[in-house]
Protein backbone atom coordinates (compact mmCIF):
# COMPACT_ATOMS: atom_id res chain seq x y z
CA UNK A 1 0.00 0.00 0.00
CA UNK A 2 1.43 3.40 -1.07
CA UNK A 3 2.13 6.52 1.38
CA UNK A 4 -1.15 8.18 -0.87
CA UNK A 5 -3.55 5.26 -0.32
CA UNK A 6 -6.46 5.30 2.15
CA UNK A 7 -5.93 3.76 5.75
CA UNK A 8 -9.86 5.10 6.24
CA UNK A 9 -12.52 5.23 4.38
CA UNK A 10 -16.66 5.39 4.78
CA UNK A 11 -18.57 4.87 1.75
CA UNK A 12 -22.22 5.84 2.50
CA UNK A 13 -22.57 5.65 6.42
CA UNK A 14 -26.12 5.97 7.52
CA UNK A 15 -26.57 5.27 11.63
CA UNK A 16 -30.25 5.91 12.87
CA UNK A 17 -30.76 5.21 16.78
CA UNK A 18 -33.90 4.88 17.72
CA UNK A 19 -37.18 3.66 15.20
CA UNK A 20 -40.54 5.27 14.57
CA UNK A 21 -40.91 9.01 15.34
CA UNK A 22 -38.48 9.18 17.80
CA UNK A 23 -35.83 8.11 15.43
CA UNK A 24 -32.55 10.22 14.74
CA UNK A 25 -30.55 10.14 12.33
CA UNK A 26 -26.83 11.28 13.50
CA UNK A 27 -25.17 10.09 9.77
CA UNK A 28 -26.92 10.24 6.22
CA UNK A 29 -24.82 9.27 3.65
CA UNK A 30 -21.38 10.20 4.95
CA UNK A 31 -18.45 9.40 2.47
CA UNK A 32 -14.56 10.16 2.64
CA UNK A 33 -11.43 8.33 2.46
CA UNK A 34 -8.62 9.32 4.65
CA UNK A 35 -5.05 8.76 3.24
CA UNK A 36 -1.63 7.28 4.92
CA UNK A 37 -0.05 10.06 6.37
CA UNK A 38 -2.63 13.11 6.70
CA UNK A 39 -4.31 15.21 9.51
CA UNK A 40 -7.77 15.83 9.09
CA UNK A 41 -9.66 17.51 11.16
CA UNK A 42 -13.64 16.82 11.46
CA UNK A 43 -15.95 20.03 12.83
CA UNK A 44 -19.42 20.72 13.12
CA UNK A 45 -22.50 21.42 15.48
CA UNK A 46 -23.16 20.08 18.28
CA UNK A 47 -25.25 17.24 17.25
CA UNK A 48 -23.98 17.39 13.98
CA UNK A 49 -22.90 13.32 14.02
CA UNK A 50 -19.07 14.01 14.75
CA UNK A 51 -18.42 11.59 17.67
CA UNK A 52 -20.95 9.15 15.28
CA UNK A 53 -19.03 9.07 12.93
CA UNK A 54 -15.72 8.45 14.92
CA UNK A 55 -17.82 5.84 16.67
CA UNK A 56 -18.53 3.79 13.37
CA UNK A 57 -15.39 4.41 11.85
CA UNK A 58 -13.81 2.55 14.65
CA UNK A 59 -16.19 0.19 14.70
CA UNK A 60 -17.32 0.89 18.18
CA UNK A 61 -20.79 1.23 16.50
CA UNK A 62 -21.94 -1.01 13.15
CA UNK A 63 -23.39 1.44 10.99
CA UNK A 64 -27.35 0.83 9.43
CA UNK A 65 -26.23 1.27 6.72
CA UNK A 66 -22.70 1.69 4.54
CA UNK A 67 -19.25 0.39 4.65
CA UNK A 68 -16.24 1.01 6.89
CA UNK A 69 -12.82 -0.07 5.59
CA UNK A 70 -9.53 0.16 7.59
CA UNK A 71 -6.12 -1.06 5.96
CA UNK A 72 -7.96 -2.42 3.24
CA UNK A 73 -10.28 -4.50 4.80
CA UNK A 74 -14.23 -4.12 4.98
CA UNK A 75 -14.88 -4.54 8.60
CA UNK A 76 -18.50 -3.64 8.12
CA UNK A 77 -20.15 -6.91 8.59
CA UNK A 78 -17.25 -7.97 11.22
CA UNK A 79 -18.29 -9.77 14.46
CA UNK A 80 -17.84 -7.60 17.82
CA UNK A 81 -15.49 -10.14 18.77
CA UNK A 82 -13.07 -9.42 15.19
CA UNK A 83 -13.78 -5.53 14.97
CA UNK A 84 -12.57 -5.46 19.11
CA UNK A 85 -9.40 -7.04 18.22
CA UNK A 86 -9.03 -4.77 14.81
CA UNK A 87 -9.33 -1.78 17.19
CA UNK A 88 -6.55 -2.90 19.88
CA UNK A 89 -3.81 -3.61 17.09
CA UNK A 90 -4.90 -1.15 14.44
CA UNK A 91 -6.28 1.96 15.69
CA UNK A 92 -5.12 4.39 18.58
CA UNK A 93 -7.45 6.57 20.41
CA UNK A 94 -7.00 9.87 22.27
CA UNK A 95 -9.66 10.85 24.32
CA UNK A 96 -10.58 14.39 25.39
CA UNK A 97 -10.26 12.83 29.56
CA UNK A 98 -6.94 10.93 28.97
CA UNK A 99 -8.05 7.65 29.63
CA UNK A 100 -5.60 6.38 31.48
CA UNK A 101 -5.21 3.95 34.16
CA UNK A 102 -5.08 5.55 37.41
CA UNK A 103 -2.52 2.76 39.42
CA UNK A 104 -0.52 1.89 36.19
CA UNK A 105 2.36 4.05 35.65
CA UNK A 106 2.99 5.97 32.06
CA UNK A 107 5.23 3.15 30.98
CA UNK A 108 2.65 0.76 32.14
CA UNK A 109 -0.42 2.72 30.66
CA UNK A 110 1.60 2.88 27.10
CA UNK A 111 2.37 -0.55 27.01
CA UNK A 112 -1.44 -1.52 28.11
CA UNK A 113 -2.59 -2.11 24.41
CA UNK A 114 0.11 -4.61 23.43
CA UNK A 115 -0.96 -6.96 27.18
CA UNK A 116 -4.40 -6.30 25.89
CA UNK A 117 -3.43 -8.19 22.89
CA UNK A 118 -1.49 -10.79 24.59
CA UNK A 119 2.09 -9.43 23.74
CA UNK A 120 4.87 -8.29 25.79
CA UNK A 121 5.67 -4.74 25.74
CA UNK A 122 9.18 -4.27 24.78
CA UNK A 123 10.63 -1.84 27.12
CA UNK A 124 12.75 0.33 24.74
CA UNK A 125 10.15 0.72 21.99
CA UNK A 126 7.90 1.85 24.91
CA UNK A 127 10.96 4.36 26.26
CA UNK A 128 11.32 5.43 22.57
CA UNK A 129 8.20 6.64 22.48
CA UNK A 130 7.44 8.24 25.71
CA UNK A 131 11.01 10.13 24.80
CA UNK A 132 9.46 11.03 21.42
CA UNK A 133 6.23 12.94 23.25
CA UNK A 134 9.13 14.84 25.62
CA UNK A 135 8.39 12.26 28.99
CA UNK A 136 11.53 10.25 28.67
CA UNK A 137 12.26 11.06 32.43
CA UNK A 138 8.75 10.90 33.82
CA UNK A 139 8.62 7.20 32.49
CA UNK A 140 7.87 5.64 36.17
CA UNK A 141 5.10 8.23 36.59
CA UNK A 142 1.67 8.09 37.65
CA UNK A 143 -1.11 10.02 36.01
CA UNK A 144 -1.58 11.73 39.32
CA UNK A 145 1.99 12.64 39.61
CA UNK A 146 1.61 14.16 35.59
CA UNK A 147 -0.41 17.56 34.53
CA UNK A 148 -2.99 17.34 31.83
CA UNK A 149 -0.24 18.18 28.99
CA UNK A 150 1.62 15.09 30.10
CA UNK A 151 -0.88 12.84 30.74
CA UNK A 152 -2.42 13.54 27.04
CA UNK A 153 1.47 12.77 25.51
CA UNK A 154 0.99 9.88 27.42
CA UNK A 155 -2.09 9.11 25.71
CA UNK A 156 -0.38 9.97 22.18
CA UNK A 157 2.11 7.50 23.35
CA UNK A 158 -0.21 5.13 23.98
CA UNK A 159 -1.95 5.41 20.77
CA UNK A 160 0.92 5.10 18.79
CA UNK A 161 2.95 1.86 20.63
CA UNK A 162 0.60 -0.79 17.97
CA UNK A 163 1.58 1.26 14.91
CA UNK A 164 -1.79 1.95 14.19
CA UNK A 165 -3.41 2.47 10.67
CA UNK A 166 -4.93 5.54 11.91
CA UNK A 167 -5.06 7.36 14.98
CA UNK A 168 -8.51 8.89 16.05
CA UNK A 169 -8.63 11.65 18.57
CA UNK A 170 -11.66 12.78 20.14
CA UNK A 171 -11.65 16.47 21.18
CA UNK A 172 -7.83 15.93 22.29
CA UNK A 173 -7.01 19.20 23.31
CA UNK A 174 -10.49 19.93 25.01
CA UNK A 175 -9.19 19.16 28.75
CA UNK A 176 -5.92 21.40 28.15
CA UNK A 177 -5.06 24.85 28.36
CA UNK A 178 -3.98 26.94 25.41
CA UNK A 179 -0.43 26.39 25.69
CA UNK A 180 -0.54 22.39 26.39
CA UNK A 181 -3.14 22.11 23.91
CA UNK A 182 -1.17 24.04 21.42
CA UNK A 183 2.33 21.88 22.39
CA UNK A 184 -0.45 18.46 22.04
CA UNK A 185 -1.54 19.30 18.34
CA UNK A 186 2.61 20.10 17.43
CA UNK A 187 3.26 16.60 19.06
CA UNK A 188 -0.45 15.16 16.52
CA UNK A 189 1.36 17.56 13.47
CA UNK A 190 4.71 15.40 14.39
CA UNK A 191 3.25 12.17 14.14
CA UNK A 192 2.03 12.45 10.82
CA UNK A 193 5.08 15.06 9.60
CA UNK A 194 7.86 12.37 11.17
CA UNK A 195 6.34 9.32 11.40
CA UNK A 196 4.29 9.28 8.43
CA UNK A 197 0.93 8.67 11.00
CA UNK A 198 -2.82 9.55 10.04
CA UNK A 199 -4.17 11.62 12.49
CA UNK A 200 -8.39 11.89 12.34
CA UNK A 201 -9.32 14.82 14.85
CA UNK A 202 -12.90 15.51 16.03
CA UNK A 203 -12.42 19.24 17.21
CA UNK A 204 -14.81 22.33 17.73
CA UNK A 205 -11.77 24.78 18.11
CA UNK A 206 -10.85 26.34 14.82
CA UNK A 207 -7.24 26.93 16.27
CA UNK A 208 -6.95 22.95 16.62
CA UNK A 209 -8.30 22.65 13.24
CA UNK A 210 -5.79 24.83 11.83
CA UNK A 211 -2.54 22.21 12.72
CA UNK A 212 -4.63 19.55 10.12
CA UNK A 213 -4.18 19.34 5.87
CA UNK A 214 -8.21 19.20 5.60
CA UNK A 215 -11.08 19.99 7.83
CA UNK A 216 -14.28 18.01 6.76
CA UNK A 217 -17.51 19.80 7.83
CA UNK A 218 -20.48 17.91 9.53
CA UNK A 219 -24.17 19.21 9.37
CA UNK A 220 -27.00 17.22 11.02
CA UNK A 221 -25.38 14.02 9.56
CA UNK A 222 -24.02 14.65 6.09
CA UNK A 223 -20.98 16.16 4.63
CA UNK A 224 -21.30 19.79 4.34
CA UNK A 225 -17.88 20.86 3.19
CA UNK A 226 -13.98 20.26 2.60
CA UNK A 227 -11.63 22.81 3.35
CA UNK A 228 -7.67 22.25 2.62
CA UNK A 229 -4.68 23.91 4.24
CA UNK A 230 -7.90 25.27 7.16
CA UNK A 231 -6.27 28.50 8.51
CA UNK A 232 -8.10 29.21 11.95
CA UNK A 233 -9.63 32.41 10.95
CA UNK A 234 -10.86 30.83 7.69
CA UNK A 235 -12.63 27.31 9.48
CA UNK A 236 -14.29 30.17 12.31
CA UNK A 237 -15.67 32.05 8.73
CA UNK A 238 -17.20 28.63 8.15
CA UNK A 239 -18.17 27.23 11.15
CA UNK A 240 -19.98 30.82 11.87
CA UNK A 241 -21.84 30.19 8.25
CA UNK A 242 -22.81 26.20 9.23
CA UNK A 243 -24.10 27.56 12.92
CA UNK A 244 -26.50 30.04 10.72
CA UNK A 245 -27.58 27.13 8.18
CA UNK A 246 -28.96 25.13 11.41
CA UNK A 247 -30.07 28.07 13.26
N1 LIG B 1 -26.88 6.56 21.74
C1 LIG B 1 -27.68 7.45 21.18
N2 LIG B 1 -29.02 7.32 21.23
C2 LIG B 1 -29.84 8.21 20.64
N3 LIG B 1 -29.42 9.30 19.97
C3 LIG B 1 -28.09 9.50 19.90
C4 LIG B 1 -27.16 8.59 20.49
N4 LIG B 1 -25.90 9.06 20.24
C5 LIG B 1 -26.05 10.19 19.53
N5 LIG B 1 -27.36 10.45 19.32
C6 LIG B 1 -27.91 11.59 18.56
O1 LIG B 1 -27.28 11.61 17.29
C7 LIG B 1 -27.00 12.95 16.88
C8 LIG B 1 -25.51 13.09 16.63
O2 LIG B 1 -24.83 12.95 17.88
P1 LIG B 1 -23.24 13.05 18.00
O3 LIG B 1 -22.92 12.82 19.44
O4 LIG B 1 -22.61 12.16 17.00
O5 LIG B 1 -22.98 14.57 17.60
P2 LIG B 1 -21.68 15.47 17.83
O6 LIG B 1 -21.49 16.25 16.57
O7 LIG B 1 -20.54 14.62 18.26
O8 LIG B 1 -22.15 16.43 19.00
P3 LIG B 1 -21.28 17.22 20.10
O9 LIG B 1 -20.43 18.21 19.37
O10 LIG B 1 -22.34 17.91 20.94
O11 LIG B 1 -20.49 16.21 20.88
C9 LIG B 1 -27.52 13.85 17.99
O12 LIG B 1 -28.82 14.29 17.64
C10 LIG B 1 -27.58 12.94 19.19
O13 LIG B 1 -28.57 13.35 20.11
Amino acid sequence: MTRYSPVLEVHDLARTYGSGTGSVAALSGVSAAFARGTFTAVMGPSGSGKSTFLACAAGLEPPTSGRVVIDGADITDWDEERRTLLRRERIGFVFQDFHLMPYLSATQNVGLPLRLAGCRPDRAHVRGLLEQVGLGERAGHLPSALSGGQRQRVAVARALVTDPAVVLADEPTGALDSASAASLLELLRGCVDELGQTVVMVTHDPVAAAYADAVIFLVDGRVAGRMEHPTATAVAGQLARLDEWVA
